[in-house]
C-alpha cells in the first residue's frame, strides 16, 4: 500500500497544533503538539481512548473550537487544493466561512442534532447545494435526490420530501453524509459518524464513505475510538493519547506491528476471531489517562505502562521517525512488538 505521507502533496498539513481551554483551575492543553497530513484520495483514522483530544483535533480544523470556548495557542493548520493555501490556524472569520461547508464538510455522531426537525430532508440539502452553487430551486430540488440516491436511499424521488423523524438512524446519517457532500468537499472529517449505529449499517455507512472518496477524491479524517473501524477505512492511523500522537503509521502496521505500548494495549484490547468466545477476559489497559492539569513529567503513559524504565520518568520522550511513515513517542519502541 502507498503511503499517504509520501509523493502527493498534502491537502492538509497539520503542525504542531496546540489547542487550550481556560478552565477554573486552570488552561487545559487539550491538544499538545499534533502534527500530520493527508493527502487527496486517502484517509487517515485518528483513534485513542474518550477524552485523548480526538475531537479537539477536529473542531480545531475550522475553528469551530472557538464556539466552546476553546483558542488554538499554537502551530498552522495548512489546507491546499484548488491553487492556493491557507492557514487555517489564524484564517479570518469570513475566509473560514468560505471553508466550512464548502472545500471542508463535517459529519458528527448524532445526526438528529444537526438535521432541521421543521424542514424536509431535501429541503435542507437543497440549501447546502444553494449555499456555495449558483442554482435555482428545482436543479437544487434535482441535485438533492439525486445525492439521496448516491448515498444508497432507497426511492429518493419520495424521501426528499421527508421529514428527519420519518428516517431511520442510518438514513438520516445518510442525508448528513448526502449534505456534506453537496458542495463535493476536498476534506471530510467524520467524528465518530457510525458510533451510535448498528454494527450492520455501520459497515454500510463506511462502505459508503470510502466509495464516495474514490469518486469525488476527497481526503478523510475519520475520528473514532473504535479499531475495527479504522482497520476497514483507514490508510494510515495516528493514536491519540492525553492530547498527543504517540505512534503514526500506515494501516497494516499498526495491526501487525505496533510499537507503543499504548497501541499495543489499545489492540489486546479488542476480541480477536475465536479468542473471546472462551470466556477469558480480554486483557484492557489498566488505570486512567493523566489528568490534563496534572500530566506526570515524563512519558504520559508510563504510569500505565508495563514497559516503563526510570528514563521514562524523567521526560516525555519525542515522536521519533521509526521507519518511513513510521513514529513512534516511546524509549523502547525496540523492545515492544506482539
Ligand atoms: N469545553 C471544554 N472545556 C474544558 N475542557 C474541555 C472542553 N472540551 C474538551 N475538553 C477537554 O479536552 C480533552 C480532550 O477531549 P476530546 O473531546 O477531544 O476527547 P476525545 O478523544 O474526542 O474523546 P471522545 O471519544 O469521548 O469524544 C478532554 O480532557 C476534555 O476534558
Amino acid at each position: 500500500m502507498a503511503m499517504p505521507s509520501e509523493g502527493a502533496e498534502p491537502l492538509l498539513s497539520i503542525r504542531d497544533l496546540t489547542t487550550v481551554f481556560p478552565t477554573e483551575r486552570g488552561t487545559v492543553r487539550s491538544v499538545d503538539g499534533v502534527s500530520f497530513d493527508i493527502v487527496p484520495g486517502r484517509t487517515l483514522g485518528l483513534v485513542g481512548e474518550s477524552g485523548s483530544g480526538k475531537s479537539v483535533t477536529s473542531l480545531s480544523i475550522l475553528r469551530l473550537i472557538e464556539r466552546g470556548g476553546g483558542r488554538i495557542a499554537g502551530g498552522s493548520i495548512r489546507l491546499g487544493g484548488k491553487g492556493r493555501a491557507v492557514d487555517l490556524a489564524t484564517a479570518s472569520e469570513p475566509e473560514l466561512r468560505a471553508i466550512r461547508g464548502n472545500d471542508v464538510a463535517m459529519v458528527f455522531q448524532e445526526p438528529m442534532t444537526s438535521l432541521d426537525p421543521v424542514w424536509s430532508v431535501g429541503r435542507q440539502i437543497e440549501e447546502a447545494v444553494r449555499l456555495h452553487q449558483k442554482v435555482g430551486r428545482r436543479e437544487a430540488r434535482a441535485r438533492a435526490v439525486e445525492l439521496l440516491r448516491l448515498v444508497g436511499i432507497p426511492a429518493p424521488e419520495k424521501r426528499v420530501d421527508d421529514y428527519p423523524h420519518q428516517l431511520s438512524g442510518g438514513m438520516r446519517q445518510r442525508v448528513m453524509i448526502a449534505i456534506a457532500l453537496a458542495c463535493r468537499p476536498s476534506l471530510l472529517i467524520a467524528d465518530e459518524p457510525t458510533t451510535a449505529l448498528d454494527v450492520t449499517i455501520q459497515a454500510q455507512i463506511l462502505d459508503l464513505i470510502a466509495r464516495l472518496q474514490k469518486e469525488i477524491g476527497m481526503a478523510v479524517l475519520f475520528i473514532t475510538h473504535n479499531l475495527g473501524v479504522i482497520a476497514q477505512i483507514a490508510d494510515e492511523v495516528a493514536v491519540m493519547y492525553a492530547g498527543q500522537i504517540v505512534e503514526r503509521a500506515p494501516v497494516r502496521a499498526i495491526f501487525a506491528d505496533p510499537r507503543h505500548p499504548y497501541t499495543q494495549g489499545l489492540l489486546d484490547s479488542i476480541p480477536r476471531q475465536g479468542h473471546a468466545a472462551g470466556g477469558g477476559r480480554l486483557p484492557a489497559i489498566g488505570g486512567l489517562p493523566p489528568s490534563p492539569l496534572a500530566l506526570p513529567p515524563g512519558c504520559r503513559f508510563a504510569p500505565r505502562c508495563r514497559f516503563a524504565i526510570d528514563a521514562c520518568l524523567g521526560a516525555n520522550p519525542p515522536l521519533e521517525t521509526v521507519a518511513p511513515g513510521r513514529a513512534v513517542r516511546c524509549l523502547r519502541w525496540r523492545e515492544v512488538g506482539r
